[in-house]
């Protein structure tokens, strides 16, 4: 658990709001983090989380609100910039440079995205490696490795930006349940010495094991905010996910009631 909750913000997000056309992926969204704090965010698919990650990395403009990181305002700034002020994030989905070595790869974050050079850029890709439980595959060409150690390169190559703000986009996605606790164990280690995690999973008791708080996010709006549990135990997320269950059950249900009324003819 964090030690340090009760500091001021290390990212304060106020009245974020993004369109795509006719696609509201946040309406008017407000959010907190503070160092050594881990907020878990979850919502059904398409619900607006991973535009939200691209919001606070400066990868897309917001169309309105207000992201300050350690105080400073930061809405305007790109995306480089943010990343050299403290904020690292993990894609989705891994992209290695496979012909690289592991080791090779993590020195890429470390010199263009911490902006270290030489013995600093090989101790902070070193320092990554272990922290994400990799160096003994150092050498190893990225491009052979299997889909857990391509996650943790994915968290060494951003560690290597010496992130004071982590965001990790569903980085348990696709994992084994054998597989889930290191990498658990792993998060907690670096909300535990002192970095701001923000953490999309759809895998939910992994989130609920490391979080601090978590909301929920549902077609641009919060549904709701707080207490981990709680906030997966309310109404308003259950109806949420419901929702989500009730239109699969319907696409799945239509071809069901076509059958039987074929039977009937
Ligand atoms: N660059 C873009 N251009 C147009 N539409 C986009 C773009 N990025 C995202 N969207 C749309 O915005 C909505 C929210 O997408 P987003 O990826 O943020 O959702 P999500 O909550 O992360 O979903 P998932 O859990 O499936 O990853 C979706 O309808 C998506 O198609």
């Amino acid at each position: 658990m964090s030690t340090s909750t009760t500091a001021a913000p290390l990212l304060q997000a106020d009245g974020i709001a993004k369109r795509f056309g006719q696609v509201v992926t946040a309406r008017s969204v407000d959010f907190h983090v503070k160092a050594g704090e881990a907020l878990g965010i979850v919502g059904p698919n398409g619900a607006g989380k991973s535009t939200l990650l691209n919001l606070v990395t400066g990868t897309l403009p917001v169309d309105g609100g207000r992201i300050r990181f350690d105080g400073e305002d930061v809405t305007r700034l790109p995306a480089a910039r943010r990343t050299e002020r403290g904020i690292g994030r993990t894609f989705q989905v891994p992209r290695p440079f496979e012909g690289l070595t592991v080791f090779e790869n993590v020195l890429v974050g470390a010199s263009f995205g911490a902006g270290k050079r030489g013995r600093e850029a090989n101790e902070q890709a070193w320092e990554a490696l272990e922290t994400s439980g990799l160096d003994h595959l150092a050498n190893t060409r990225a491009g052979s490795l299997r889909l857990l150690d391509r996650k943790r390169l994915e968290l060494a190559r951003a560690l290597a930006t010496q992130p004071r703000l982590l965001l990790l986009d569903e980085i348990a996605g696709g994992l084994t349940e054998q597989e889930l606790p290191t990498l658990i164990e792993t998060i907690a280690t670096i909300r535990d010495r002192g970095t701001g995690v923000i953490w999309i999973e759809h895998i939910v008791h992994a989130l609920l094991q490391v979080v601090d708080r978590l909301m929920c996010l549902a077609q641009g709006d919060v549904v709701a905010t707080g207490d981990p549990h709680e906030v997966m135990a309310s109404d308003e997320v259950a109806a949420v996910y419901l929702g989500a269950v009730d239109s699969q059950d319907e696409l799945v249900a239509e071809p069901t009631t076509a059958h039987t009324e074929e039977a009937q003819a």
